[in-house]
């Protein structure tokens, strides 16, 4: 049997691992800054520092992890490198990985960064990939076979943490960008009837307050996880997120990145703060 017929669809890991653990994931995101208070060179045995303690401290508290692929990308082949043992560690250590590279292009090429992500036997081949829709959603059709095709994962950006996402994500009227996203998500998701949530998830921040309920994104019928960043540096908490996404909380992951790793480089400061976070989103 191959590995990838062995490997439960993603949305059912997700949901299990969310049941075992709660709903965080830790962000992996090595600044410059953040490398700099660990005392750490912003180099790739830096890096590399860094990314392992994270995994050691949290990977049995939070369901995932997401290293942000940019701040690897920075160091180049020496930095992608430690992303691959990263997300190897990750795995040994029993927490689902998110790659954060917010990947999209026209279909022919998007099947080339499906297999660098998703793909069996790749060294950069995460749990889940987070995608961009902006050449439309059906062009990322290559990602969403092959997640479907090895039981992983994808979170497509539909309504994003930051303010500018607005100037195009709110547009269309009735039929806004963001709503095309959820409803293409929701259809994608049928294929994964039966499941606890569809592999198929979306990226909605937690800091884009009433955005869902006024532009008619029905998040509960989709299907899929919810990937929510914005928690802690971006502002958002538990209680925020709650009122943001209703009765669709419980399919959303929160997810932190400074507000966490600001509590290294002690692995007690890091666990502190993953508890702290785990409570409030409880
Ligand atoms: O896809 C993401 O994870 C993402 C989407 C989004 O809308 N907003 C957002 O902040 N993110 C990522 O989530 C992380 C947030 O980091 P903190 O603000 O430090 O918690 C960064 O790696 C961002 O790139």
């Amino acid at each position: 049997m191959s590995r990838a017929a062995s490997r439960a669809p993603f949305g059912a890991r997700l949901a299990s691992a969310m049941g075992a653990r709660g709903p965080l994931c830790v962000g992996i995101d090595p600044h410059p800054s953040l490398l700099s208070a660990w005392g750490l060179s912003d180099d790739a045995e830096g890096l590399r520092r860094f990314s392992l303690a994270v995994v050691e401290a949290v990977g049995d508290l939070a369901a995932a992890v997401k290293p942000q692929v940019a701040l690897y990308e920075r160091h180049g082949s020496a930095g992608l490198a430690v992303l691959e043992d990263v997300l190897e560690v990750s795995a040994e250590a029993g927490v689902l990985t998110i790659a954060d590279a917010k990947r999209g292009d026209i279909g022919s090429t998007m099947a080339a960064y499906s297999d660098a992500w998703l793909g069996e036997g790749s060294p950069l081949a995460a749990d889940a990939v987070t995608l961009s829709p902006y050449l439309g959603f059906e062009s990322l059709r290559p990602a969403l076979d092959a997640a479907a095709a090895t039981g992983r994962g994808v979170f497509v950006l539909a309504l994003t943490s930051n303010p500018e996402g607005a100037s195009i994500q709110h547009t269309g009227g009735e039929h806004s960008v963001a709503k095309t996203v959820c409803e293409a998500a929701g259809a994608e998701n049928t294929r994964y009837a039966g499941e606890p949530f569809g592999s198929v998830g979306l990226v909605v921040g937690a800091t884009v307050g009433d955005a869902v309920v006024r532009l008619g994104l029905d998040l509960a019928a989709m299907g899929g996880p919810i990937l929510a960043p914005g928690l802690g540096a971006q502002g958002a908490t538990g209680a925020v997120l709650r009122a943001t996404f209703g009765a669709a909380a419980p399919r959303v992951l929160g997810t932190s990145s400074r507000e966490i790793l600001a509590g290294g480089p002690s692995r007690s400061g890091l666990r502190e703060r993953a508890e702290r976070t785990l409570a409030d989103l409880a």
